[in-house]
């Protein structure tokens, strides 16, 4: 558990003495129940006739049954029953209610659907009329009620699993690893599954109460652990004709029952409520996961770069539509025949304000170009290779190794439950098969060379400020050394100080590393920092390009002149150049 988490729940604890009390006495009972062996001699099952009904005293503390058995000794064998049968209900619960609600809510399409219609048709059932149904027809014993209290309880637990991982499978670090090339089981378990652990285990802490009672009840019912075996359920159900006479054997479960059930429930609740109290994107350290394993993808057949004279990708007449019939903006032209092309050790600043197709051009030029848009004309050549042919895997080979994307949300792009060493080390194992070592040593590189301290490896995204996440996020672009690196406004989420020294930065790694860098923003003050060359985009068309400096200084663009008066410097310089 995290340390705030932790932090919290003590918290709330002190100054919560009745729950300490009630939490104290329910530890003492469930550990007097795990010892039950060495606490009583007397056995549970075997009968007394002489001594049949004593109420409590010195030799029988909680007194005999109508069979002469202590009462004692049943009720902490019988809590040893009941406790572990609701703690393996809960493991199956969980598996069940997990693996399906990832698989649905990950996996969609006809996973999903086929998923939700079983969880659906299960829930319609009220939920301890369907376990009396399964528990009878199975005829009752430990493991039918097992199996009737799980099979009952798992679609509540995958429908809201299924919730969370529809939200998660959305963020920028589950895109990005797909996009690399993650294997799938790495995506569900590092960036998926390490994200559920808070909701999972809040929920486990809140149902554990009902998987109690429902067991209980079933046991109650004869369902449960046959006789003559202590079980609390069994044992209400045992005292209950003799209430009048001999009521300590229906107190003494139920009182235990009353209070497993009630300190489950608080406990429950407070696990939430300190959950909540942390970050959206919370600390993390639920469960530190092991090293990503590296792994080699088959390297398909596209050329590394290149000779400097030839552009590292060369966008020829794009035009892309929305050609989905079934999307309502069908026929619509987002991009409409723009070249642009960047070179080696190049700085190509793309300009546009929001809506004129920058982010499209950049997923074109990562072939992450989805329905309902698709390119319609003209071409995509990567190191002097066309792409139209390229399958996805051809794709995922490039991503990440020799073309890498920065985007604008570095918090969405971290993964909130992973180190950054981790998270760093991952995008270098997906694509080499350099060893444990090599990576280590690598990741520490580059985080010295983004200008951060290497103890940043071993925190999490939320402990660090927005800068340093950004420049995080500049590392995973580069630990692969890839030739091109297409920026995605870097700088529009940071402060203005920060966004300079990120600017400075990546001019700084670019003249390092030789890299191409396509650098998108709306923002022509930030471009005209780093960009050797600047293309306009205005409505899916370019409407001006040339070096930097010449279209700043001469622009008889309207549009250009409008965007460069948006800069407040600027606006008096060209009003006097004007004469306006
Ligand atoms: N899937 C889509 N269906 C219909 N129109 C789309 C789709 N994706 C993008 N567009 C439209 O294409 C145009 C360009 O979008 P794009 O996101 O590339 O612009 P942008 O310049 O990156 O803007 P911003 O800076 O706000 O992200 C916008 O008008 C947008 O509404």
């Amino acid at each position: 558990m995290s340390e705030r988490l932790t932090r919290n729940l003590l918290g709330t604890l002190r100054h919560d003495p009745p729950g300490l009390v009630l939490l104290a006495m329910v530890g003492i009972l469930v550990a007097l129940c795990l010892m039950a062996p060495w606490i009583t001699d007397a056995d549970p099952t075997a009968t007394d006739f002489a001594n049949m009904l004593l109420p409590p005293g010195l030799a029988h503390p909680l007194g005999t049954d109508d069979f002469g058995r202590d009462v004692l000794a049943r009720l902490l064998h019988g809590g040893r029953a009941s406790l572990s049968i609701a703690a393996v209900a809960v493991v199956v619960v969980m598996a069940l209610g997990v693996t399906v609600g990832i698989a649905a809510g990950y996996f969609g399409g006809a996973v999903d659907i086929v998923l939700t219609k079983i969880v659906d048709v299960l829930l319609a059932f009220p939920r301890l009329v369907l376990a009396i149904a399964v528990a009878a027809l199975m005829g009752g014993g430990m493991v039918p009620l097992i199996i009737a209290v799980s099979a009952v309880a798992w679609p509540a637990y995958a429908r809201i699993i299924r919730a969370f991982t529809l939200q998660i499978r959305r963020e920028g670090y589950v895109l990005a690893a797909r996009t690399i090339g993650t294997p799938t089981w790495k995506v569900l378990v590092h960036h998926v599954g390490l994200n559920l652990l808070g909701p999972i285990l809040v929920l486990a802490m809140l149902d554990l109460g009902n998987l109690i009672l429902a067991i209980s009840a079933l046991s109650f019912l004869g369902l449960g652990v046959a006789p003559p075996r202590p079980e609390w359920g069994a044992m209400l159900n045992e005292g209950r004709a003799m209430m009048e006479l001999a009521p300590w054997l229906v107190l003494a479960p139920g009182g235990a029952i009353f209070l497993v059930v009630l300190a489950a429930n608080y406990f429950g609740d407070i696990v939430r409520d300190s959950a909540e109290g942390r970050p959206v994107h919370g600390p993390s350290d639920w469960l530190r996961p092991g090293r990503p394993g590296a792994r080699r993808l088959p390297r398909t057949s596209v050329r590394e770069p290149s000779a400097a004279e030839q552009p590292l990708v060369a966008l020829d007449r794009v035009t892309v539509d929305v050609t989905d019939p079934r999307s309502p903006y069908f026929g619509r032209r987002i991009l409409d025949g723009v070249s642009v092309s960047v070179r080696q050790g190049e700085c190509v600043g793309l300009i546009g304000e929001s809506g004129s197709g920058k982010s499209t051009l950049a997923a074109l030029t990562l072939g992450l170009t989805r329905r309902p848009l698709a390119l319609t004309a003209g071409s995509v050549r990567l190191f002097g290779a066309g792409t139209g042919d390229w399958t996805w895997d051809d794709w995922r080979d490039v991503r990440g190794r020799a073309v890498s994307l920065v985007s604008q949300d570095p918090l969405s792009a971290l993964n909130p439950v992973l180190r950054i060493g981790e998270q760093i080390g991952e995008v270098m194992a997906v694509h080499s098969a350099a060893s444990p070592e090599a990576i280590e040593a690598r990741v520490r590189e580059i985080v010295r060379e983004v200008h951060l301290p290497e103890s940043v490896t071993e925190r999490y995204p939320h402990e660090l400020s927005g800068g340093m996440r950004q420049r995080v996020v500049i590392a995973m672009g580069l630990v692969n050394r890839p030739s091109l690196l297409i920026a995605d406004e870097p700088t529009t989420a940071l402060d203005v100080s920060t966004q300079l020294r990120i600017l400075d930065l990546l001019r700084d790694l670019q003249g390092r590393y030789g890299l191409g860098l396509l650098f998108v923003s709306h923002d022509l003050r930030v471009v005209s920092r780093v960009a050797d060359r600047v293309v306009i985009l205005k409505e899916g068309r370019v409407v001006e390009e040339g070096p930097t400096e010449t279209v700043f200084t001469t622009s008889r663009q309207p549009y250009t002149r409008e965007l460069m008066a948006a800069i407040p410097g600027r606006r008096r310089e060209l009003m006097q150049a004007t004469g306006t």
